[in-house]
């Protein structure tokens, strides 16, 4: 059901994706109409929260099962079910193909009565309680001028980021969010030399309920899209390896690498920010990994120009790993929810060198019989199936190979990619199944098509 407008672009951005997805290929294979109804349904999923959280379970460390149990019974702790309707409609089901998935159905849209206290958030705030987060204080932009910790309000996302911080009110463009209690007065969040810390308002009444994992079996339990989790499983690492992972942070794909790998062998991690060099650490040890080493260094120079180089950290001789993942940074138009993105359309098309650059690096650092994977979490042609297209012209050692799992459809047309090439990609496109999905379809089903909107393509180097 649709509750929120489509994403907010700019229109020069709204022209250049149509002309991706209107684009000649597209329009010589279905009628305009359709293509339209496509790129339509795109702009307002993406504004729309998926129907599922999807947690990836520690299955290094305890059968699904068992985590399956032990979550059930911390959801039941930590929430005050309002009524034994919600306690029962708790569901945590296994996903029938990937076997250390975990997903549990969002309940909403809710009917939720607007309060007259309001308190906004910034968009990314808003977007994480949408997804069944807390606010917490950094994310408050606004308050009630005498708000005391107590009082319950109405929650507001700033779509456009125009709110001042500090202000008493807003009027501008927002979206309703849900109904809390806030925990912190206006002064300890506005008033202070340091930033404020934890969580400002606990939402009790939100438009989208789903659990929060704030402090859940952190160890046991890590939130991950479902095709972020799928691109570990395409990777195939097997334990004794030696597997590169060129952008890495905050981990989630590193740890569950080596996850895969049942922590034997090695998982490097390399990842241009410093600081996010520490989250990668504090995510391994948080979920018991040792293989991996975590390194700050810029990707597109990690190949050493001296083939014997033989040291531990980067740069690494050519031909030193059996395994390389390239989760590439993007323009990340596939997330949701997003109500608003302030891009220019030369912000979102600066992408694509930076990507070749890396990946350029990423076939040097491969051995031969070695298996590169290349992901992303947008949708435009440009940083997908033209990068697959461009890389199989640059690289004639390079072969696309099938995925497995493969659950999301398969590569767009519009890069002059074969159809037996479009079938080994993977695109996980949600305005598919955007008004086919009945939400009382069986959640595994809902699940894969109902995702973030991502991309993955694996090769394998001759
Ligand atoms: C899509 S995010 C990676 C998410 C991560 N793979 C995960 O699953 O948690 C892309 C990352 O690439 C990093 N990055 C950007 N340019 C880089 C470069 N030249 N070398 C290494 N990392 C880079 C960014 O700092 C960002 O953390």
């Amino acid at each position: 059901m649709s509750i929120f407008p489509r994403i907010s672009l700019k229109p020069e951005v709204t022209e250049y994706l149509k002309s991706v997805f209107l684009n000649h290929e597209v329009l010589a294979a279905v009628d305009r109409q359709e293509a339209e109804s496509r790129f339509h349904k795109l702009l307002t999923c993406l504004s729309h929260p998926p129907s599922y959280t999807c947690v990836r379970a520690s299955t290094h460390l305890s059968s699904l099962e068992e985590i399956r149990h032990k979550l059930g019974e911390e959801l039941k702790k930590q929430q005050k079910w309002s009524s034994p309707v919600e306690e029962a409609s708790l569901q945590i089901l296994p996903h029938p193909q990937i076997p250390d998935v975990l997903l549990l159905p969002v309940n909403g849209p809710r009917p939720v009565k607007q309060l007259n206290l309001e308190v906004v958030v910034g968009a990314q705030c808003g977007s994480a309680v949408l997804r069944g987060a807390h606010v917490f204080a950094p994310g408050i932009v606004a308050s009630p001028k005498y708000m005391k910790a107590g009082d319950v309000v109405s929650v507001f996302s700033d779509l456009e980021g125009k709110c001042t911080r500090g202000a008493t009110s807003f009027q501008g463009k927002r979206v309703f969010v849900g109904n809390g209690v806030a925990e912190m007065d206006r002064c300890s969040i506005f008033c202070t030399d340091k930033p404020a810390k934890g969580i400002g308002v606990r939402m009790i009444e939100p438009l989208y309920q789903s659990p929060s994992f704030d402090g859940i079996l952190p160890t046991l339990v890590f939130l991950q899209n479902l095709p972020s989790v799928v691109v570990g499983h395409v990777l195939g690492p097997r334990p004794g390896e030696r597997i590169l992972d060129m952008c890495a942070a905050p981990g989630g794909k590193t740890c569950h690498i080596a996850a895969v790998m049942g922590d034997q062998g090695e998982v490097v991690a390399l990842d241009r920010i410093r600081n996010k060099i520490d989250r990668i650490r504090q995510n391994a040890q948080m979920l018991h990994l040792r293989s991996i080493k975590a390194h700050c260094f810029d990707s597109t120079q990690a190949v050493s120009s001296d083939p014997a180089h033989a040291a531990e950290g980067p740069p690494f001789a050519p031909e030193s790993f059996d395994r390389v993942l390239l989760d590439a940074p993007c323009s990340g138009l596939g997330q949701r929810p997003n109500m608003a993105n302030t891009w220019s359309l030369k912000e979102i098309c600066s992408y694509q060198p930076l990507q070749r650059k890396l990946f350029h690096a990423a076939v040097q650092l491969l051995k031969k019989g070695g298996v590169l994977v290349y992901s992303t979490c947008t949708v435009t042609l440009a940083e997908n199936e033209e990068q697959v297209a461009w890389a199989l012209d640059t690289f004639p050692c390079l072969t696309l190979q099938p995925q497995e799992p493969h659950i999301g459809a398969e590569g767009m047309l519009g890069a002059g990619l074969s159809p037996e090439q479009l079938h080994l990609l993977q695109r996980f496109s949600p305005e598919l199944m955007w008004d086919q999905m009945e939400r009382t379809a069986p959640l595994p089903r809902r699940a894969d098509g109902d995702t973030i909107g991502f991309f993955i393509a694996k090769f394998l180097k001759n």
